[in-house]
């Protein structure tokens, strides 16, 4: 257990008094989670608030998980029921938005890239000028656009879409911030449930955590506001690792937060020591944002003397910055350093490679898989709910389950909200074949006979539908393979996930899907992607099963809270996977915010001159305890120079014994390993075919320069 100093004391001893705000400014690697954490422990054993009156939240899951993680440790030796620690809420804002909305209208739909595909199909190709949609991202921004400016715009096309989204409870991530605001604001206590989660959040909660208040933006100013009114708010941040200023200015929504309890009820402290990294990584991170480590001192903390700034000793090895003229010369640079550092004392796990782009990461993932070495991406959530056809399955479990409940209401319903419809249309978009015109003649068709779009199917004989014969084939599969769910109700009677999973599997092999939504199943590597994807469904599809109330069918249980669901099983995985052999980790900057590694590989990304973002670069570089490498950086402060081929880290016994000390690794044998470490190394160098492309090219510029 790490011993807290004078200045992260004094945040977690910062009595409780309600509706006051405590501000806490943290540099990377200051103790900020650690001190939050010892914060809640304070609150629950000396300030005596009760867990159940306690909600932290966070923008992201990485930071969620990495609180949820930790919270039980912190309170290992307090005496307190490891079930009371579980009443503390903790989620990311949109969890938490999502919860709410849920809970007052039942299931929705987040819009998801297939969602707008699906969407994209019903715009008139006549109506597509002067927005031409070339993308299903551009239609995304138009509509964003059309509702943040209220419908007042005049376009026709939008409109019709809007209104069928609103229809179908389809939001975007905006849509739900702002509808959870509104559920915060009714009178709840009138309503027949003696208790519930909008209620809690009204007035059960007594203190609100934020954890990086600089990811915060200001469309999520409305629901933060409300949430924190009157309570003790308490929060954590960084300015300059703000690196979501693309969904709008940070500023903005922390004017709001400091402004929302009186001046005198407002306290700000700072935490300016750096226990993560070497005084070389944070000499230079410190450079990158104009802040030399003599400016840092002027602090007006009496707690925190400038000795107390950088706690790590110097490693002796400063950041490698180099550059190199094409993709694979870094590629395999990293692999080459890759090798020299396990072939010293690294494990595989130690080391990051962070880049910009999720396509850089692809790149090198194979790169990786080619030389056989272990990876691992971190993503924000799990994998399987990006994969495309996992959604598609959902979607044909969302068809199944509103089209049964809406099958009661057989009249001709004049202005009916039909919430199948656009699972339906998403699902029927996807089918191979099934055109634009199709989609919206078909429509068209339901909106006359004021039908759903099931209930047109099913009820309109198919002489009247107006589509062609092949896609009316198409369409009458589709909804012959969907009929006995919907209208046996089998849907809702399927009590075994495994049942239901290969009912649903089923009908969408029997669909013939258009390629986009198949992701080339027929490539082995896709295919055993999906294989996994579709095994951590059916575990998640498990664990609701196993915490389904009575009262709710097991489709509708699942359909409503599996994000919440998946969120538990990926941090129970990931526990699972620091525990077995050793990987790299892959991630965003973005993704590995709030972590920190041994070593870390920061990388442009691309070798073209886009400059990298400062606040971006500052967080990668921080997120490095011992050995940083960057690579390819365009950035005015960085200066790289092409890479030359060098083996020097692996006979500096000081920093190894170093290093296995700051990891509490034991020294034994590392500095005499070196012979045979370099033996190592020089066999696998041979194995992998090294430099063919950076080294080589360096050795052709040397001859050249010759020349
Ligand atoms: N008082 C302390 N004594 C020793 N080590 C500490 C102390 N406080 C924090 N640490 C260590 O410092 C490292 C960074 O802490 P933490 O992850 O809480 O930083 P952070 O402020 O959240 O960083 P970032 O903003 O970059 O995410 C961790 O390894 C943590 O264990």
């Amino acid at each position: 257990m790490n011993k807290l100093t004078p200045s992260q004391w004094k945040v977690v001893n910062r009595p409780y008094e309600p509706a006051s705000t405590l501000k806490v400014i943290a540099g990377p690697g200051s103790g900020k989670t650690l001190t939050l954490l010892y914060k809640v422990l304070h609150l629950v054993t000396v300030e005596n608030i009760k867990p159940e009156e306690i909600l932290i939240f966070s923008l992201t899951n990485k930071a969620v998980d990495n609180i949820i993680e930790n919270l039980l440790s912190v309170f290992e030796d307090s005496h307190t029921d490891r079930d009371n620690i579980k009443q503390i809420g903790c989620y990311t804002v949109h969890g938490l938005a999502n919860k709410i909305v849920v809970e007052n209208e039942g299931m929705i739909n987040i819009i998801e890239e297939i969602g707008w595909r699906g969407l994209m199909k019903l715009l008139p190709p006549s109506k597509r000028t002067p927005h031409h949609f070339r993308s299903y991202k551009e239609l995304e921004k138009v509509v964003k656009d059309y509702k943040l400016n209220g419908g007042r715009k005049n376009n026709p096309v939008i409109a019709k879409l809007v209104k069928l989204m609103d229809n179908c409870k389809v939001m975007t991530n905006d849509d739900l911030i702002i509808r959870a605001k509104k559920y915060l604001e009714l009178d709840h206590s009138q309503s027949d449930t003696s208790s519930s989660f909008t209620q809690d959040l009204q007035k059960k909660y007594k203190v609100v955590l934020i954890d990086e208040f600089q990811d915060l933006y200001p469309s999520l100013a409305p629901l933060i506001t409300i949430i924190c009114k009157g309570k003790q708010l308490i929060m954590f941040g960084d300015t300059n690792q703000s690196i979501y200023e693309f969904l709008g200015n940070n500023s903005h929504i922390m004017s709001q937060l400091d402004n929302l309890h009186p001046k005198h009820s407002t306290t700000v402290l700072k935490l300016f020591d750096n226990f993560r990294s070497t005084p070389e990584i944070i000499s230079l991170a410190s450079n990158i944002i104009n802040r030399p480590l003599i400016e840092k001192q002027v602090i007006d903390d009496t707690d925190v003397t400038p000795s107390e700034l950088v706690r790590k000793l110097p490693s002796g090895v400063l950041p490698q910055l180099a550059s190199f003229d094409n993709l694979a010369a870094e590629s395999e640079f990293i692999v080459d350093k890759i090798t020299q550092l396990i072939c010293s004392s690294v494990r595989f796990s130690d080391i990051a490679i962070l880049s910009r782009t999720n396509s850089h990461l692809t790149t090198l993932a194979n790169v990786l898989r080619k030389y056989g070495i272990p990876y691992q991406k971190l993503k924000s959530q799990p994998d399987w709910m990006d994969d495309l056809r996992i959604q598609f399955l959902l979607d044909i479990m969302k068809v199944c389950s509103l089209a049964s409940d809406e099958k009661h209401s057989r009249e001709f319903n004049t202005g009916a909200k039909w919430q199948s419809d656009f699972s339906i249309l998403v699902t029927m978009s996807a089918i191979k074949g099934v055109g634009d015109a199709s989609i919206q003649a078909l429509y068209k068709a339901c909106g006359l006979k004021n039908l759903s779009i099931w209930k047109y199917l099913t009820m309109v004989p198919n002489f009247e539908w107006p589509l062609g014969l092949s896609i009316k084939k198409k369409i009458e599969n589709y909804t012959s393979n969907l009929y006995e769910m919907i209208e046996n109700d089998q849907v809702h009677q399927l009590d075994d996930p495994m049942e239901l999973l290969e009912k649903v599997s089923n009908i969408a092999s029997s669909l013939n899907l258009n390629p986009i939504y198949l992701q080339s199943i027929g490539d082995s590597q896709s295919l055993s992607e999906f294989k996994t994807h579709l095994q951590e469904m059916a575990q998640v599809m498990k664990v609701s099963k196993s915490n389904k109330p009575p009262g709710i069918s097991f489709v509708k249980w699942f359909l409503e809270t599996y994000f919440d669901q998946t969120m538990v099983f990926h941090q129970a995985n990931q526990a699972l996977q620091t525990t077995g052999p050793g990987t790299i980790k892959l991630s965003t900057i973005h993704s590995a915010k709030g972590l920190e590694f041994p070593i870390v590989f920061l990388t442009n990304g691309n070798t073209s001159n886009f400059p990298m973002d400062t606040n971006a670069l500052y967080v990668g570089m921080t997120r490095a305890r011992n050995l940083l490498y960057i690579c390819n950086m365009k950035h005015q402060k960085i200066v790289s120079k092409p890479s030359s081929y060098s083996k020097h880290i692996m006979s500096n016994d000081f920093f190894w014994t170093y290093y296995n000390k700051d990891l509490n690794r034991s020294t034994f044998g590392a500095k005499m390993a070196y012979g045979y470490n370099l033996q190592r190394y020089n066999h696998l160098r041979k194995n992998f075919g090294f430099y063919r492309a950076y080294s080589s090219m360096n050795c052709c510029k040397r001859i050249l320069k010759r020349i």
